[in-house]
């Protein structure tokens, strides 16, 4: 028979391990106190160090979306220990990129991002101020104006001819599908290399390792490092290699980028070799090393200035634009009856002429709902950065000053609450609606909004349009193999710009003109 005492000795193991879980359970509770007590936006709970990170996937924009089902359109996160703020909604985004604008308009910066963008000295993540207000005015007037734009029509004329060509030549030589992946990135690498340094490089082969680096550069900048977001830990950034690539591939571009610019400085030639004749003929880089030298002009940048204007052109043009060429496409293959009235519209305008110009692209209405359909539906940069420089108010909730902010614009365009059946592909809900990507509809914001939104999006669409009208006046288009266009594999590639991860693969038929 068991005594009472032994009883208790029996018991009291026990007894002390749920007293000292209780306490570690109340020392961590006290460490990474709840946030409901400071009003703050609602949190998920988290682990100690590792904060909420353990509930990101690769595809963090996907992740967020289901923690904001939960959590609401203002949640706030910790990445180790970084206090972040998700935004999910287009009335908080508004808040942050309209009522508040001044208060968020820096962006956040990081080891990797000062490596891999000189320092702060380009436009994209320079502190807000007097250098970044020049250096953006310098690209929205030199090369993205829509002055500008239109003085490129030939470049855009003659590199989509050379896609069309190819897209020609591989049907006579064999019906086999062309990649459209990668002839939309060496499109647009081309286009936008010949507007800022007056030649491309896709003909060499420095081509492809240029734009290999890019799509690595763009793949660093979304990974997270784990130093930035545990400091003790930073050591597994050496140890995983991702220190070791960051370094490589600043060093790859940069050399890259010193030939170029030396190529310009020698001698007042342009890259071509030419003397330089007038400014109608100056390119892009001429204008910067011709700012770079003038030191009377009021206006002083840098070497690496210039080197982060170019990576900012690059980085912030070839992939998004390429991949916004390659979701629509994808989408049109997916549906076949869109393909349809698509090319309807764009060969009844033009009627039989084989060129398209401005005029035709303006009446084209339904190419630009089925682009903003696209632009909702695959919102190429998922994540619009800020730091709130002070503290402040957003929804009544609390935001401490140096808190990041993360709008999630890939979640925005597919909310419920803002657009009806989000999750279907449906161009038509764009005709009779006047809700437009240029950052004042903040339910589409695919190129942000506000002092740091996109300057570039003229050029782009100028690009994209022209593009896709060819495309679909010129070829019928369809899977290869005969799959249906619900089974293409529609997985995406994370990244700072959202692409497939397959590349997109298309039969293209040659349109006769002359049998309707
Ligand atoms: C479809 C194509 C493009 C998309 C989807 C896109 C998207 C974006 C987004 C989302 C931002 C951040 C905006 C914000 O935080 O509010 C941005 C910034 C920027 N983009 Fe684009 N972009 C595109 C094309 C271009 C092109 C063609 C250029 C230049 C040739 C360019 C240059 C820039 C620059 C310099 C910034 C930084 C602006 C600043 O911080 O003040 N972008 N872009």
């Amino acid at each position: 028979m068991f005594s009472f005492h032994q009883e208790i000795d029996e018991f009291l193991p026990f007894l002390y391990f749920i007293i000292t879980l209780f306490f570690v359970w109340f020392l961590l509770n006290f460490l990474y106190m709840p946030t409901g007590n400071k009003n703050l936006p609602p949190s998920p709970s988290k682990l100690p160090v590792l904060g909420n990170l353990h509930q990101l996937s690769a595809l963090t924009h996907r992740s967020l979306q289901s923690l904001a089902k939960t959590y609401g359109p203002m949640m706030l996160l910790h990445f180790g220990n970084k206090p972040t703020v998700i935004v999910s909604s287009a009335y908080a985004a508004k808040e942050i990129m309209k009522t508040r604008d001044l208060i968020f308009a820096n962006k956040p910066d990081s080891s990797v991002t000062r490596r891999l963008m000189y320092d702060g000295k380009d436009v994209s993540v320079a502190p807000y101020g007097e250098y970044w207000r020049q250096l953006k005015s310098i690209c929205v007037l030199q090369l993205l104006s829509n002055k500008r734009v239109q003085s490129f029509r030939s470049i855009r004329e003659e590199e989509t001819d050379l896609l069309i060509k190819k897209v020609s030549g591989n049907i006579s030589v064999t019906s086999s599908p062309v990649n459209l992946s990668e002839m939309f990135s060496s499109l647009a690498n081309d286009v936008i290399c010949r507007a800022a340094l007056g030649r491309k490089f896709s003909e060499e082969g420095s081509g492809k390792k240029f734009l290999n680096l890019l799509r690595e550069f763009s793949e660093l900048l979304a990974n997270l490092s784990v130093g930035e977001f545990i400091p003790w830990l930073s050591w597994i950034d050496r140890v995983s290699g991702f220190k070791t690539r960051v370094d490589k591939v600043a060093k790859e571009l940069d050399e890259f980028l010193e030939e170029v610019i030396q190529g310009c400085l020698d001698a007042g030639q342009d890259l071509s070799g030419k003397a330089v004749q007038n400014a109608s003929t100056e390119n892009f880089l001429d204008i910067l090393t011709t700012i770079y030298k003038d030191k009377t002009s009021g206006v002083s940048i840098h070497r690496d200035s210039i080197k982060g204007i170019l990576v900012d052109v690059f980085v912030g043009g070839t992939d998004t634009t390429s991949a916004v060429l390659e979701w629509t496409m994808t989408e049109l293959l997916r549906h076949p009856k869109i393909m349809t009235e698509l090319q309807n519209e764009v060969r009844s305008i033009l009627n039989g002429k084989p060129n398209i110009n401005d005029n035709d692209l303006e009446k084209m209405h339904f190419l630009k709902a089925v682009i903003k359909e696209s632009l909702r539906y695959h919102s190429p940069v998922p994540f619009l950065a800020r730091i709130a420089s002070q503290d402040v108010q957003i929804m009544g909730y609390n935001i401490a000053a140096g808190t990041m902010i993360l709008i999630n614009s890939w979640a925005i365009s597919r909310d419920p609450e803002s657009w009806e059946e989000p999750e279907k592909f449906q161009p038509e809900r764009f005709l009779n609606s006047s809700i437009d990507f240029r950052g004042t509809d903040f339910q589409l914001i695919p190129f942000g909004a506000g002092r740091r939104g996109c300057p570039g999006i003229s050029f782009a669409m100028a690009t994209i349009e022209f593009t896709l009208a060819n495309l679909v006046q010129k070829f019928d288009w369809k899977l290869p193999n005969g799959e249906k266009g619900e089974d293409l594999d529609m997985t995406e590639y994370p990244g700072v710009t959202v692409r497939r991860k397959k590349p997109l693969l298309a039969v293209a038929t040659e349109y006769c003109f002359n049998c309707r």
